[in-house]
């Protein structure tokens, strides 16, 4: 007689549950820019998360559905800027459906190390390059090797929590 036990039939979580859990992990508020061959655009992303020092590298993921897709894939460059707490109202702009146009008229930009956008103000930004790309459902998983960056010691975060805006205040403000 076999000893293998049979595991019992596990339903799929639904799409709508997975958002109401999803929505209880806060996270930091980041404008990804890119400028390049194919043109220069940006949008709001939570899903970024760090994923080794070495060489270092963050990942960023990127619904394919959305307009900015076919960009930044084409320029394979980027850069995540981190918002700082004042800087909630530039993240509904990139949030979609806004011109892009219309999105960088709203706030002062430089020129990053690899030619994307870097947003004055933020709390920090990530030069990067695209080293590579996953497919999983819906959305790209880009990987970006971090080429160049800037960090602000004194400014206060800015949080995605519970569907909505969070200051993050630094307890010693440098
Ligand atoms: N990772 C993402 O693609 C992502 C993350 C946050 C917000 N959004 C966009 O902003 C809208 C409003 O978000 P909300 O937080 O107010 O409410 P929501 O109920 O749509 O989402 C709750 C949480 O679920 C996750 N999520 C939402 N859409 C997702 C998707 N397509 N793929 C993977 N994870 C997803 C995010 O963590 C989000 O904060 C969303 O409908 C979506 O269009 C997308
Ligand atoms: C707070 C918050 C956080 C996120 C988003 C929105 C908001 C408001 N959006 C949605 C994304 O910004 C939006 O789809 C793009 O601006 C593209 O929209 P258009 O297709 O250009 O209208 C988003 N999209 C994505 O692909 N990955 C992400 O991590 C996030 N995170």
């Amino acid at each position: 007689m076999s000893t293998l036990s049979v595991l019992p039939d596990i339903e799929r979580v639904e799409k709508q549950a997975f958002r109401d859990g999803m929505a209880c992990l806060g996270a930091a508020v980041n404008i990804i820019t890119t400028d390049g061959p194919a043109g220069r655009a940006g949008f709001t992303a939570s899903a970024v998360c760090s994923v080794t020092d070495t060489p270092p590298t963050l990942l960023v993921c990127l619904n394919r559905s959305a307009s900015v897709w076919s960009v930044f894939t084409a320029n394979r460059q980027l850069c995540v800027n981190t918002l700082a707490a004042d800087q909630a109202a530039i993240s509904t702009l990139f949030g979609g459906k806004t011109p892009m146009e219309t999105r960088f008229q709203a706030a002062q930009w430089r020129t990053g190390a690899t030619g994307s956008p870097r947003l004055e103000g933020a709390l920090a930004s990530f030069d990067c390059r695209i080293s590579e790309i996953a497919q999983v459902g819906t959305h790209d998983v880009l990987f970006c090797e971090v080429l160049a960056l800037t960090v602000s010691h004194n400014l206060h975060g800015l949080a995605w929590f519970d569907r909505g805006y969070l200051p993050l205040q630094r307890q010693d403000a440098r």
